[in-house]
């Protein structure tokens, strides 16, 4: 992903633009990943917690990220565990060196618990059919792809904090200094570019998710048009979770930027 790129004086430039289309680019993956969700039922046997053990999707989800944790993946400062809190098993091979962009503290940035609830009690109902077709394992193989994309937009932004920070430390500051949440969650905020956001996964929703029927060169009418997700709802999951979810990063990470 191009986040850091060198300047002609040969420092790291991080540049909110490049940081965007990284954001974009992500939209694809996520999109991807509901439309592969939406072939199974809710299958909530799967990730509904027993009185006493936890769900086979958990199981799934804590059994990955040790094995993922060992080839080096939260080497990355773009990745976040669900489950391996400070306990992270060191990669078994060497492991690539991340250029340093982040505050060190960004490690305490860690939203998944929520990001886990959220998902299951309010978006996963709102995008499959409801029903139980006992295809467990498949069902918690893609929960996780639509998890780890998910969580991965949502914790860019400590990317864009720290860009929009390092391009006007004198107005975060203050606000930053005062633990002024309100004011930091006003300037970092772009309506414009969220409602963007917005439009634009509801076009890539059409546009991904929608049913081929034959080959011909009539595209056909556009009212009949079937979609795998609706599109309006990948819009409202965006603007009612993943934006909000990234900018709490933001101002979770802004708090602790002068540590
Ligand atoms: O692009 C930015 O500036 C972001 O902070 C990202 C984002 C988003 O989540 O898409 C969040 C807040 C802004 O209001 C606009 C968009």
């Amino acid at each position: 992903m191009a986040r850091v790129n060198e300047s002609n004086s040969g420092s790291d430039v991080l540049s909110l633009e490049s940081i965007r289309e990284s954001l974009i680019r992500q939209e694809d993956t996520i999109v991807f990943s509901l439309i592969e969700r939406s072939q199974f039922p809710l299958n909530s046997p799967a990730f509904e917690d027993s009185e006493n053990s936890s769900s086979l999707t958990e199981f799934f989800v804590r059994e990955i990220e040790v094995l993922q944790a060992k080839v080096g993946r939260y080497e990355n400062p773009e990745e976040n565990p669900f489950f391996l809190d400070n306990n992270i098993p060191h990669s078994v091979f060497p492991t690539h060196k991340y250029p340093t962009v982040l505050h060190p503290k960004a490690l305490s940035v860690n939203i998944n618990k929520r990001i886990w609830d959220v998902y299951f009690k309010e978006v996963l109902p709102l995008f499959v059919k409801p029903g139980d077709d006992g295809n467990y394992p498949s069902t918690a193989a893609s929960d996780l792809a639509c998890l780890q994309a998910i969580s991965r937009r949502i914790h860019y932004g400590k990317f864009v904090a720290e860009v929009k920070f390092r391009d006007a430390p004198q107005d975060y500051e203050p606000a930053i200094r005062a633990k002024d949440r309100e004011a930091l969650m006003k300037l970092l905020t772009f309506e414009k570019v969220e409602e963007m956001v917005k439009k634009r996964v509801q076009k890539k929703a059409e546009t991904f998710g929608q049913e081929v029927k034959c080959i011909s060169s009539d595209s056909g009418d556009e009212s009949e048009k079937k979609y795998k997700v609706d599109p309006l709802v990948v819009s409202r999951i965006y603007g009612e979770w993943l934006i909000p979810l990234t900018k709490l990063v933001e101002v979770e990470y802004l708090l602790r930027r002068l540590d």
